[in-house]
């Protein structure tokens, strides 16, 4: 069986170098010729998955992404020629989640606000949503909840509007782009919805470039509105707008899921499914694989308040603010967007961190945000 993988899949030789013969690729070569003797394709969300790419195969039995985002693949078509389709969903949540809290304690820390009297409204209750929101439960902070969709199925967690969502002090977006239909997100940020935002807000989009209108928040900026974005993804990858970053105040290469866990956990989710599929017993697990932190034992400094004590573990971990340096040093076109997210350093999240709690006072609520005990 020949199994053709993506080049930027972590651990993808160890996890599947005994299922099959592997051909690795990259997305910028990658065509239909190549892939014409393939069995299985594995991609992430930079190969575009679509008749085209598919037209000279005939014997694909297997397509999946590594990612939570599914995009980038046309799985009607995939469906029409009775090819199973699998995604990762989950396996970057934690990361996306971590990347939300640095940058709202580096927003909080430039303009003196106090977190514990900011309410969060999360839109799109999804995999990341949730792990956002379990952390904003163990450090207290007030948060609200928006998806329609999960509302409509029956979901029974309690949800606002999105005209609730945009009374919130931080409102973050972590929907799929849906281009269309009831519940379309295309668009969903558009000129009307920027504009009703106050300075004193913050929006971050780490979900997809698509769901926020670039140019319409770039029309608004050089109009002279006052608007406190951090923005993790763009319209058009990576082909993006790039007048637009020295407005953004946090502003980074689409990496918010880019932790080593994160990554490595999508390449692991195909793994399962493949063995699944074929009927094999899968013996390789990621904990096999991961290299232990450079960081730590980290120690809890504050002993009394959590949200103070919780932040400087937080920034020491992953502080967003360094990306956005690099980024807005480093971003001038798409090369260089392709470039920053392949050279991204490694990150860790919090799971593979000692922290020594010590006398802190609340060591548990420490431990709960994911942190490993000494
Ligand atoms: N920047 C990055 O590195 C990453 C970006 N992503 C993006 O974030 C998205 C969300 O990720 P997950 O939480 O893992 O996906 P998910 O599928 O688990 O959750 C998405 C949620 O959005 C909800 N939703 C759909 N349409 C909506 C609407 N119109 N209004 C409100 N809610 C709506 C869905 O019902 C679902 O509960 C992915 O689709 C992907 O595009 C995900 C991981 C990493
Ligand atoms: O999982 C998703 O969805 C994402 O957006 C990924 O973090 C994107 O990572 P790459 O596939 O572009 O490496």
């Amino acid at each position: 069986m020949k199994i053709y993988y993506e080049d930027s899949m972590p651990y993808a030789a160890e996890f599947f170098n005994e299922l099959g013969e592997c051909q690795v690729f990259s997305h910028k070569t990658v065509n239909a010729a190549m892939l014409a003797d393939a069995d299985v394709l594995l991609v992430r969300s930079t190969t575009k998955v679509n008749a085209n790419l598919l037209s000279q195969n005939t014997r694909l039995q297997f397509v999946a992404t590594a990612t939570a985002g599914t995009d980038h693949v046309d799985q009607e078509y995939l469906a029409t020629r009775g090819i199973p389709f699998v995604s990762a969903g989950g396996c970057n949540a934690v990361a996306v989640a971590e990347y939300v809290l640095s940058a709202m304690i580096v927003t909080a820390n430039k303009h003196s606000w106090q977190l514990a009297d900011k309410t969060v409204g999360i839109v799109g209750a999804g995999h990341v949503g949730t792990a956002l929101s379990s952390l904003l439960t163990v450090l207290g902070i007030k948060h609200k909840l928006c998806d329609p969709p999960l509302a409509d199925g029956g979901d029974t967690r309690a949800f606002v509007t999105m005209d609730e969502i945009m009374q919130c002090d931080v409102i973050t977006l972590h929907v799929p782009w849906v281009k269309e239909g009831k519940y379309q997100t295309q668009g969903m940020f558009d000129k009307h919805r920027l504009k009703q935002l106050s300075e004193q807000q913050l929006l971050i989009n780490a979900c997809r470039g698509e769901v926020l209108d670039n140019q319409a928040a770039l029309e608004l900026f050089e109009q002279g509105k006052k608007l406190n974005l951090v923005l993790d993804v763009w319209d058009n990858e990576p082909d993006i707008k790039l007048e637009l970053i020295p407005h953004i105040a946090l502003a980074t290469a689409h990496i918010a899921g880019h932790t080593i866990e994160g990554k490595a956990r999508g390449t692991e989710m195909l793994y399962l499914a493949l063995c699944e599929l074929w009927g094999k017993q899968a013996d390789k697990k990621l904990s096999d694989y991961l290299p232990k932190a450079t960081i730590g034992p980290l120690i809890v400094k504050d002993t009394q308040d959590l949200l103070k004590a919780a932040s400087q573990l937080i920034l020491k971990v992953y502080d967003i603010s360094e990306d956005d340096q690099a980024f807005k040093k480093q971003a001038d076109g798409p090369d260089q967007f392709r470039y920053i997210r392949k050279h991204y350093p490694i990150r860790r999240e919090f799971s593979a961190i000692v922290v020594n709690a010590g006398n802190f006072v609340d060591s548990k609520a420490i431990y709960a945000l994911g942190f490993l005990p000494l």
